[in-house]
């Protein structure tokens, strides 16, 4: 089993909570606007998903989730028009954002059920710029309804591909891959190199006194460079 921590972000009432909610019950709930958090764990194939869903209406406290997390579903209202240029203005923000230079993204049109506003994936891709972001990130995309249920776990699906893809080694940008691992591999050395000097120092002052010094890296076989 495979554990991967999720953030559900998008504007407020493009259907984040709904959609949650749809793929933990199996329903379409009536939801009220999110303050704070839902958080849900949720098993799909060997995939354990920890779901973040971040109220949209405070877009600037997003930041504060992105440590640790693994991917990002995007939720977009597909038939909100006037509010496809402040999605856009939100999805070039995380593009753009350091931490998140190698998190994969699922965009979900939403709300697909609305037929007769619903707009197409290609239109909606193209206001958004999808194809030049996916230039240098991976990019899923679906229409979805959290209402019938529709194109969440396809979505999803696609995600878990990407994840699949990564574990086989197999990334997409792997030089932006690479730098990121040289530079996550430089900063444990480094730490490493401190702890080595501490516990050196110590032993010079006689005696071997050894520092209670957790470190956790995140990942195994840290080789030292
Ligand atoms: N027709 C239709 N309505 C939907 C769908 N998904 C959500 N809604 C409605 O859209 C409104 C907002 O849904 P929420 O799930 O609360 O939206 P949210 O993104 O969580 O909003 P915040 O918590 O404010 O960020 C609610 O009235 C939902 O019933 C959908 O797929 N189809
Ligand atoms: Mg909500």
């Amino acid at each position: 089993m495979f554990e991967k921590r999720i953030l559900l972000l998008g504007l407020d009432n493009a259907g984040k909570t709904s959609i949650l909610f749809q793929m933990r019950d199996n329903q379409f709930k009536q939801t009220v606007p999110t303050i704070g958090l839902n958080i849900e764990s949720l098993t799909h194939k060997r995939y354990m998903m920890t779901l973040w869903d971040v109220g949209g209406q405070a877009t600037k406290l997003w930041k504060h989730y992105f440590d640790k997390i693994d991917g990002i579903v995007f939720v977009i209202d597909s038939t909100d028009e006037e509010k496809l240029l402040f999605a856009r203005d939100e999805f070039n923000r995380l593009l753009r954002d350091e931490s998140l230079t190698l998190i994969p993204f699922l965009i979900l049109y939403n709300k697909s059920d609305m037929a007769e506003k619903s707009r197409s994936v290609e239109e909606l891709n193209g206001r958004l710029d999808v194809e030049k972001a996916r230039k240098e990130r991976e990019i899923a995309v679906n229409k979805c309804s959290a209402q019938t249920g529709e194109g969440i776990w396809e979505g999803i699906d696609l995600l878990i591909e990407i994840f699949e893809r990564r574990k086989n080694g197999a990334h997409l940008f792997p030089d932006l891959a690479n730098q990121s691992q040289q530079q996550e591999d430089k900063s444990i050395s480094k730490s490493l190199g401190m702890i080595k000097s501490s516990v050196a120092q110590d032993s010079e002052n006689g005696g071997i006194s050894v520092k209670e010094t957790k470190m956790s890296t995140g990942r195994d076989n840290v080789k030292e460079q």
